[in-house]
């Protein structure tokens, strides 16, 4: 799919639900995770259409839902936190978790060292895994994978998701895909169409539960060329007029 068969505002604002990842897709990619900006503008057009969708508008992201809470505040939208680990839907405060393996300690010290060890490395700490981040430090990508890979062995309760520049350990089963699913049964959701849209490898399995279900997966480097691509797509969504 590209830019010129977008489904139209008509379309997208009387029959759609919009599933948005975040960092790429919403906001730039910065040289670390505490490093994006929330561009102006971007609450109010999520907040528009929020409205307009009549509710039917989610986050499915990697990062928690209490960090996509702090870049969006005071905006409180549906949240698919952490690839679906955690899930939270307004105005219920609750954020449900299904029973996950928790990281053993030792694997996180062992990262702590890792990233210790290797300057430009950072290691971001998730409830039931951790991101070893390799932005400014490329070269130590292969090393990582290699290390977590042996960290894990045969244990079939993990595995490494490839993000951007970075690994990711997490529980076995937990992608974008079980997220869209779950959201898109939620009473505000049900019955309308699944628009995903992601730029990263993690946003593919977003990308085909929606498309299993009818819907559209829209990956940005090819529809809207960058985040602030999907930026304007979105104000004009929530500036179309009718229905
Ligand atoms: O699913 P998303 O909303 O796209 O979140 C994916 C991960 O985003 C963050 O890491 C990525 O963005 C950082 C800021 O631009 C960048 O520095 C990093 O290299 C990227 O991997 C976040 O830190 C992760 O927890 C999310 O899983």
């Amino acid at each position: 799919m590209d830019a010129r068969n977008l489904p139209t505002p008509r379309d997208v604002l009387s029959r759609g639900a919009l599933l948005l990842d975040f960092d790429g897709t919403l906001v730039d990619i910065a040289a670390a995770p505490s490093l994006i900006t929330v561009p102006t503008g971007l609450q109010t057009s999520l907040a528009t259409l929020s409205r307009r969708l009549a509710g039917a508008m989610a986050l499915v992201s990697g990062r928690s839902v209490a960090e996509i809470d702090g870049f969006l505040a005071p905006l409180v939208l549906p949240v698919a936190g952490e690839h679906g680990a955690a899930i939270r839907f307004p105005p219920d405060r609750t954020i449900r978790r299904p029973v996950l393996p928790m990281l053993p300690d030792a694997w996180r010290r062992a990262a702590e060292s890792w990233a210790s060890a290797t300057p430009g490395v950072l290691v971001e700490e998730k409830h039931s895994g951790l991101v070893l981040h390799y932005r400014r430090a490329p070269a130590a990508a292969e090393p990582l994978r290699a290390a977590l890979a042996g960290l894990i062995g045969d244990s079939r309760s993990f595995e490494i998701m490839e993000a951007s520049a970075a690994w990711e350990l997490r529980p076995s089963g937990i992608d974008k895909g079980q997220a869209v699913r779950a959201v898109m049964a939620e009473p505000d959701f049900t019955g309308r169409w699944p628009i995903f849209v992601g730029d990263d490898v993690t946003d593919e399995d977003g990308m085909a539960a929606a498309r299993a279900m009818g819907g559209i997966g829209l990956r940005v480097q090819d529809v809207f060329g960058d985040a602030a691509g999907v930026r304007a797509w979105l104000a004009s969504l929530a500036a179309a007029e009718g229905k």
